[in-house]
């Protein structure tokens, strides 16, 4: 329960409304207990006049008597429609003020997660699985909008109407009151249980569901593949077999579902039984009126629901404790990688300085960078070779700060990072990842990305840069072609160069290319590199490749294994070196490796 806790400065938020709530619930209960009252009085007239009527003989004077009774029948007629009308009404407006603030609460609390999720660093994402993601912002928001809306509705009308109606049956006859309300517990109880049993069975069925949803959508993304390798039989025994636990498990649930409605209907038939035979014996004891009994069936049948609904909102509470747990477990994590106090925000030049910088990544204990040094001037060029895992890609997320080292500092014109605003550095340093991804959304904002004021023809220049312009316009709407489910597919080498123009356009002084060229064929890469090479004139530029570009010419070429540096200097330094380098010239020279860009 203390877990809900959190959620008490939504109530506070939205206090009127949740007022409104309770006094609509009130005035609706208080509506709704005058209609037992107005029928005990009909019951009682009646009973009282019927002799009367009887003694009457048939003269005029009946005539009149049986007009004024039908009257006043009538009165009473019409103040229960009215009564009832003004309840339902009052009814309305709770609903309106407690379901709507549970809505408007639901959706701060989504916003609330989501923007958590987008100042989380990379560490979280690696250590929690998507799946365990969504669903604390969609069903665990869900439970606890259960407990906000419908279970605090249900409650406070329980509350005020187990409090009034018991304090009006206790007027009449407490004797009759406790055994009438006797068998109510047990109705609370069966509910809970029923209801936990029902709940259970239900997350077994979500559990199938989501594991039924993924073979689906892994089939269909894969289909290729399944196609390719005649696989079509397994695929389907394999969605088959899951296809039939989710059947028996929903089965299962319909049966438990099938006997809760005739259960309760016998709870509620037994405790008007109970009523209507001790009641009866009470009236014949002359305890209490015909009246009395009429309203205590009345009584009974209005308590039917908020004993219901005891069980019901307890398992609601239950549930919703467990996933605000799970809310603020994840709300309550801080990010690693923040603005420090004193960061402040810089205009960099481009100068790049890694002293003695080693990491070891936390969540798997690989060091990938040890004791790593290196220099780069504002407007040099610096090609990062080396063999696959050698830490390339390390590297460049140290120098945009998805990570912090856990040893030396990566300063940025002399100032350590750490110290400069995270928005700062990451808004002036394009980083082209070797992970390509592009939104489902147009070419134009795919590219525009980053820079969402840019304009188309800064966007096309952009384009033309990166060598995916004529390819663009060769798309049937362009610019403006959808990328992704709802539009085109993109070959790799395509998807590479609008990401490369994504990084282009924002124009800074220092950009980061991690082996962003490895689909596009030799010919579109030449023409890419000779693009780039004018556009980088002023800026600093760090190119991680496995290909080495003799085309180019670099400050600096720095070739890793293991993390650390094992042979620097120009072309060719490292092909008088006779190392990794010159082998992988030699090798590309021969036409062993065909990624030698001349
Ligand atoms: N997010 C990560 N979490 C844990 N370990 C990682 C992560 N990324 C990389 N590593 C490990 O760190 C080491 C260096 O990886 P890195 O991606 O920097 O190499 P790379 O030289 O860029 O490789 P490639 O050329 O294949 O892209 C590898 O051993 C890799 O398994």
């Amino acid at each position: 329960m203390k877990h809900l806790a959190a959620l008490n400065k939504y109530f506070v938020k939205y206090k009127w409304r949740f007022l409104l709530g309770l006094i609509c619930t009130t005035v609706s209960i208080i509506f709704s207990v005058f209609q037992p009252i107005m029928v005990r009085q009909i019951f009682d007239l009646l009973a009282q006049n019927i002799d009367n009527y009887r003694l009457i003989s048939d003269t005029g004077i009946k005539g009149v008597f049986r007009s004024d009774f039908t009257k006043v029948l009538a009165f009473y007629g019409v103040t229960i429609l009215l009564f009832a009308l003004l309840s339902g009404f009052f009814l309305y407006l709770q609903r309106q003020s407690l379901i709507v603030m549970s809505r408007y609460i639901e959706y701060d609390l989504k916003n609330e997660i989501y923007q958590h999720y987008q100042v989380l660093d990379l560490n979280f994402f690696k250590m929690h699985r998507t799946g365990d993601l969504m669903s604390r912002i969609t069903e665990d928001v869900s439970r606890v909008r259960m407990y906000v809306g419908p279970a605090i509705m249900y409650a406070t009308r329980t509350v005020f109407m187990v409090v009034i109606v018991v304090y009006l049956m206790i007027d009449v006859n407490p004797l009759l009151t406790l055994y009438t309300l006797s068998p109510l517990p047990f109705l609370a109880l069966t509910i809970y249980y029923v209801n936990h049993i029902i709940h259970r069975k239900s997350e077994r069925i979500q559990a199938q569901l989501s594991n039924l949803t993924s073979i689906a959508q892994e089939s269909y993304s894969g289909i290729r593949v399944i196609k390719s390798y005649v696989q079509e039989e397994a695929s389907i025994r394999h969605f088959e077999q899951e296809s039939e636990s989710y059947k028996d498990s929903s089965v299962s649930l319909a049966k438990t579902d099938a006997l809760f409605q005739p259960a309760m209907a016998l709870m509620i038939g037994l405790s008007v039984v109970l009523t209507i035979f001790i009641g009866g014996i009470q009236v014949i004891h002359g305890n209490i009126t015909v009246g009395n009994l009429a309203e205590f069936v009345i009584y009974v049948n209005m308590l039917m629901f908020p004993f219901f609904s005891i069980g019901m909102v307890a398992s609601m509470i239950q549930r919703a404790a467990a996933s605000q747990q799970r809310i603020n477990e994840f709300l309550q994590i801080k990010p690693d990688i923040h603005n420090a106090p004193d960061a402040t925000a810089v205009t960099l030049k481009g100068q790049i300085d890694f002293k003695n910088v080693s990491f070891t990544y936390p969540h798997t204990g690989i060091q990938a960078i040890q004791g790593f040094n290196l220099t780069v001037k504002p407007g040099e060029k610096v090609a990062v070779i080396g063999r696959t895992g050698s830490g390339k890609s390390t590297l460049a997320q140290l120098l945009i700060r998805m990570y912090d080292p856990q040893e030396g500092t990566v300063l940025m014109d002399n100032t350590d990072i750490r110290h400069i605003k995270l928005e700062s550095l990451r808004s002036q340093i394009s980083y082209v990842p070797q992970d390509v991804f592009l939104f489902s959304d147009t070419v134009t904002n795919n590219i525009r990305f980053g820079t969402p004021e840019a304009n188309i023809e800064t966007v096309k220049t952009a384009a033309r840069q990166a060598s995916i312009e004529r390819d663009i316009e060769g798309f049937s709407e362009g610019f403006e072609t959808m990328i992704g489910e709802r539009g085109v597919t993109l070959s790799g080498g395509q998807k590479q160069r609008i990401s490369i123009a994504r990084g282009l356009i924002k124009n800074p002084n220092l950009l980061v290319f991690d082996d962003c060229l490895s689909a596009v064929d030799a010919r579109t890469e030449k023409e890419i590199i000779g693009n780039l090479y004018a556009y980088l004139r002023d800026k600093t530029a760090i190119i991680i490749t496995h290909r080495i570009f003799a085309l180019f010419d670099f400050d600096k070429i720095i070739v890793l294994d293991d993390g650390k540096i094992v042979e620097t200097g120009t072309h060719e330094d490292l092909l008088s070196l006779n190392g990794y380098y010159a082998d992988l010239y030699a090798r590309q020279q021969s036409g062993e490796e065909e990624n030698i860009i001349e």
